[in-house]
């Protein structure tokens, strides 16, 4: 396994008020991965998240990032090291685009031709054209684009954590989404380790490599990766919170494989249906559903310019569920190995 890039030892959050928001946690962030935690609203999911850069202090146990003790280290330099995203961004009303953006450059005093670049170059990687938007303010975005300025602000310095408390909470469903997706891909461009803060467990099934799903007092009911939890789900906590939906949502979260393929029907299908290998096993359904002979060809990868795409074999709906039982079963397609990405 890889190395773990932040580790939680023992923690504990009590407020001065006396509520215990996290009891005893000790929780292990693989690099490279997105760790999603998700649980019932005043689990202590937001306090394990501002733990991790002091937003709020500990009241015991260790938490260290990298080779660093957290609790040893300068509170100020320790934020300006990571990346945060909440959810209402937080951008200064009256800087611009690119001036939010540079915000924390700046404040590691960057020279300038530095940090211009590094703002454009963020700016084109959340989809927002530096030449349409970098001078724009952030009244004149919209609220998708506001919460791709935080992720890009975030990014700025490229920080090798980023701590994500319901970025995309007040985007609407299809802008969220997209947002889900592009962020996917970002990250895994970036191989950035990221610790994401959801209540929704469809966001944190579509978005985590894998997901810890926290009780009250910061408690981890179960951590592991998103069909295992949706499929064997370790308690009573971790079913409610799954729900009626968990076929339906494996489906989204399951690719085509090379091995759920019918290769006897090999056949062009020239203007047939047809899916990539590496779609989810939701996109293959609807394909085959609305295929009049309910056969959908698979092909390998896009066309380039026109040429035929490879055809690999076929699937049926019986072939679709199969797929769906290979995924339950054990034989889970490593997080980002279908080629078409999440989303
Ligand atoms: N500053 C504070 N003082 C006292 N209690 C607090 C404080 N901040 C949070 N809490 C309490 O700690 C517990 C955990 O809160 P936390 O915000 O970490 O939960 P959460 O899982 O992130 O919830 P949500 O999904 O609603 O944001 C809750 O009972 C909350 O009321």
């Amino acid at each position: 396994m890889a190395d773990a890039a932040i580790v939680f030892e023992h923690v504990r959050k009590e407020y001065p008020d006396g509520t215990v928001a996290v009891e005893d946690l000790s929780l292990e962030v693989v690099e490279h991965e997105i760790l999603a935690l998700v649980g019932p609203s005043g689990c202590g999911k937001s306090t394990t998240l501002r733990m991790t850069n002091r937003l709020v202090e500990p009241s015991g146990g260790r938490i260290l990032v990298g080779d660093e003790d957290v609790l040893a280290a300068d509170p100020v330099r320790l934020r300006r090291s990571m990346g945060y995203v909440i959810q209402n961004v937080g951008l200064f009303p009256h800087r611009t685009v690119a001036q939010n953006v540079a915000i924390v450059p700046g404040l590691l005093r960057w020279d300038r031709q530095r940090t211009k670049g590094r703002v454009g170059e963020l700016l084109d990687l959340v989809g927002l054209p530096p030449d349409r938007y970098a001078k724009r303010y952030p009244h004149e975005l919209s609220g998708g684009e506001q919460q791709r300025v935080g992720v890009a602000r975030a990014l700025a310095t490229d920080p090798p954590v980023l701590l994500m408390d319901e970025p995309f909470g007040a985007v609407d469903p299809a802008g969220r989404r997209r947002l889900q997706a592009e962020f996917w891909r970002i990250q895994r461009e970036l191989g950035t380790t990221v610790m994401f803060v959801t209540h929704d467990i469809d966001e944190a099934v579509r978005l985590g490599d894998r997901v810890a799903v926290f009780s009250r007092g910061g408690h981890v009911e179960q951590l592991a990766d998103p069909v295992e939890v949706l499929a064997r789900p370790a308690s009573d906590a971790v079913r409610a919170l799954v729900g009626d939906g968990a076929p339906v949502r494996l489906l989204g979260i399951t690719h085509v494989e090379r091995g759920d393929v019918q290769p006897a029907g090999t056949r062009e299908r020239p203007g047939g249906a047809v899916v990539e290998l590496g779609a989810t096993l939701a996109t293959a359904l609807e394909a085959v559903a609305e295929a009049p002979d309910g056969l959908v060809a698979v092909v390998d990868g896009k066309a380039a310019d026109g040429a035929p795409a490879t055809v690999v074999g076929t699937l049926d709906a019986p072939g679709v569920l199969a797929a769906l039982r290979r995924a339950v079963d054990g034989a889970v397609t490593p997080a980002g190995a279908g080629s078409a990405g999440r989303g």
